[in-house]
């Protein structure tokens, strides 16, 4: 695909459609060619050569709550900062998704924030929710995977939970372009230690919950 046509590619209608179908009906949806194929190489590539210390630890909670706890995770990493063509692309492609999905499902997401995400061969995340009622602004997440050949005997699976049950309904592997979309209050989940070095975006689309223009929180 040229340059020109990379730019260019837009989601049909019917996809759209289908992801907000999913999300009514199960709260998330799996899908393995959203993105086109070039973008996700790149990002592939992007990401690998991003240095050890442009990645920081990842912390849990928000802003002065921030606390790294190496009981609950133990990746890295980097925010996206538009610095690349292939970042801009999927910023806009993920900002697509949100007015098309405000368009179907009356959401009323506002932003769309995300970062790169660096579990090195043993690193996990154990279960959590990526947001408690009432107390944030995320609402939707989302994780693209950039692992190509990635096996499943590498492990590294997501694993999603409805709440109160012990054992995961559904485990996802990691594979190269795989977009995974949740509702961020409803799955509990958790990320299983791997052999290789797993890679990804992860993003959430937010609401506004802004007093006085200051958009809460931040970050
Ligand atoms: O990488 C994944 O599969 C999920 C990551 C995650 O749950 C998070 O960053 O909150
Ligand atoms: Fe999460």
């Amino acid at each position: 695909m040229s340059a020109v046509a990379l730019a260019d590619y837009l989601p049909t209608d019917t996809e759209f459609d289908f992801i907000a179908d999913q999300l009514v009906d199960h709260g998330y949806c799996v899908l393995d060619n959203y993105f086109p194929a070039p973008l996700i190489t790149s990002l592939a590539m992007q990401v690998r050569e991003l240095h050890d210390n442009e990645f920081s630890q990842a912390s849990i909670g928000r802003e002065l709550q921030q606390q790294r706890n190496e009981f609950v995770r133990t990746d890295s990493i980097k925010w996206l900062d538009s610095s690349t063509q292939e970042q801009q692309h999927y910023l806009r492609l993920m900002n697509q998704l949100k007015t098309e999905l405000n368009r179907r499902l009356f959401m009323g997401l506002f932003d769309f924030e995300s970062h790169f995400a660096h579990y090195k061969p043993g690193d996990f995340y154990k279960r959590h929710l990526d947001a408690f009622k009432g107390q944030t602004n995320r609402v939707l997440s989302s994780v693209l995977y950039l692992n190509p050949g990635w096996q499943v005997e590498d492990g590294g699976e997501l694993l999603m939970y409805e709440r109160r049950q012990k054992q995961p309904f559904l485990k996802i592997v990691p594979n190269l372009g795989r977009l995974v979309l949740f509702l961020s209050e409803r799955f509990p989940h958790e990320v299983l230690s791997g052999e290789k070095d797993r890679y990804s975006v992860t993003g959430w689309f937010r609401v506004n919950n802004s007093v006085g223009g200051n958009i809460d929180p931040s970050r």
